[in-house]
């Protein structure tokens, strides 16, 4: 027998309600979420309530025309290594771009007056809305992760906690004969990501297996993985999704992340930390964590998390 192409697990999020987190649909997808997320870190999450409009929206217009933008412009956009402009990296010419708090209209609009000085209202309306549709999705996750595990009472407090961000990337200066990794294999360092690809697929994911499930996308599909934040907060049970994207041709991609606050430390409640599941890591600052894993010793250790943050666990197997 042929080898049978692996799939990613797809959850129908469609009907959900994240204002009525409960019944057996409810349920039944949660407990498809959670044997994804341990078995894979990641999923695909039919959720196809964004409109077609803001779709092709972003992707036939707002995406295209900022990577079109000069340079310069783009570069406007530096703040730290992850977030901001992140380009001129690789032979592929992968660019990235991030903006900060993005279900909010005003700041997605400081934002555009960066690039756009007269403003660019039809960014700012394809972005947050695209970006509170994606944000919904994320908290329905994070509602499920958080009754799955018993530590519901935290949840509201968690949520009031987070900021989201969405990123746009183009992968260009394609096409090309041969499929190439683009963007080599890596953890996602924040909670959740939601990635939309549209058309043109690229993004692959490891199993523990270490073989790489190439994403198929579809209208009204997103993919939804954990971060290395989420290892922290759940104290190790979940572990993030190793992905990378390979393309032959020019794509683009938009992607929903969410991060803690300034300044809020992550660490799992006592609920979760007991004999059986003793304390994996310290508390973490996921800001101060991205300028460790750029560092050279971030860069150089096996495990960039365990080296920031973990702690000595004696029945550990590593
Ligand atoms: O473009 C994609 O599909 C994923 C990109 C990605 O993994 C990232 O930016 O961290
Ligand atoms: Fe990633």
């Amino acid at each position: 027998m042929g080898s049978q192409q692996l799939q990613l697990p797809t959850v129908n999020f469609n009907g959900l309600d994240l204002n009525q987190p409960f019944g057996s649909k409810w349920d039944e997808a949660r407990s498809e979420v959670m044997a994804a997320l341990e078995t894979y870190g990641c999923f695909n999450a039919i959720y196809g309530l964004v409109r077609p409009e803001v779709n092709e929206a972003l992707f036939q217009s707002i995406v295209p025309e900022i990577f079109a933008l000069p340079l310069e412009t783009k570069q406007m956009h530096k703040s730290n290594v992850y977030l901001g402009y992140i380009g001129q990296i690789t032979d592929v010419e992968y660019e990235s771009l991030r903006i900060q708090d993005a279900p909010n209209l005003e700041s997605v609009d400081n934002f555009a007056r960066l690039l756009w000085p007269e403003g660019n209202q039809k960014f700012c309306n394809t972005i947050t809305t695209y970006a509170q549709h994606a944000r919904n999705l994320e908290q329905m996750v994070e509602t499920m992760i958080f009754q799955f595990l018993g530590i519901e009472k935290y949840l509201n407090s968690h949520l009031e906690s987070l900021t989201y961000g969405v990123r746009l990337a183009n992968y260009g200066g394609l096409p090309i004969e041969e499929t190439k990794v683009s963007l080599p294999r890596h953890v996602d360092p924040n909670l959740i990501t939601i990635i939309r690809q549209n058309r043109v697929e690229g993004l692959e994911v490891c199993t523990k297996d270490e073989e790489w499930i190439r994403v198929v996308p579809s209208p009204d599909t997103f993919t939804v993985m954990i971060g290395e934040t989420m290892t922290v907060l759940t104290n190790g049970r979940y572990n993030a999704s190793i992905h990378r994207v390979s393309v032959n041709q020019n794509r683009y991609s938009v992607m929903l992340g969410s991060f803690p606050k300034e300044g809020y430390l992550i660490q799992p409640p006592e609920d979760i930390v007991d004999e059986n599941h003793p304390l994996q890591f310290h508390p973490f600052d996921v800001n101060e964590y991205l300028k460790f894993r750029y560092s050279p010793e971030g860069l150089s250790a096996e495990n960039s998390l365990k080296a920031f943050c973990g702690a000595t666990v004696q029945t550990n197997k590593d």
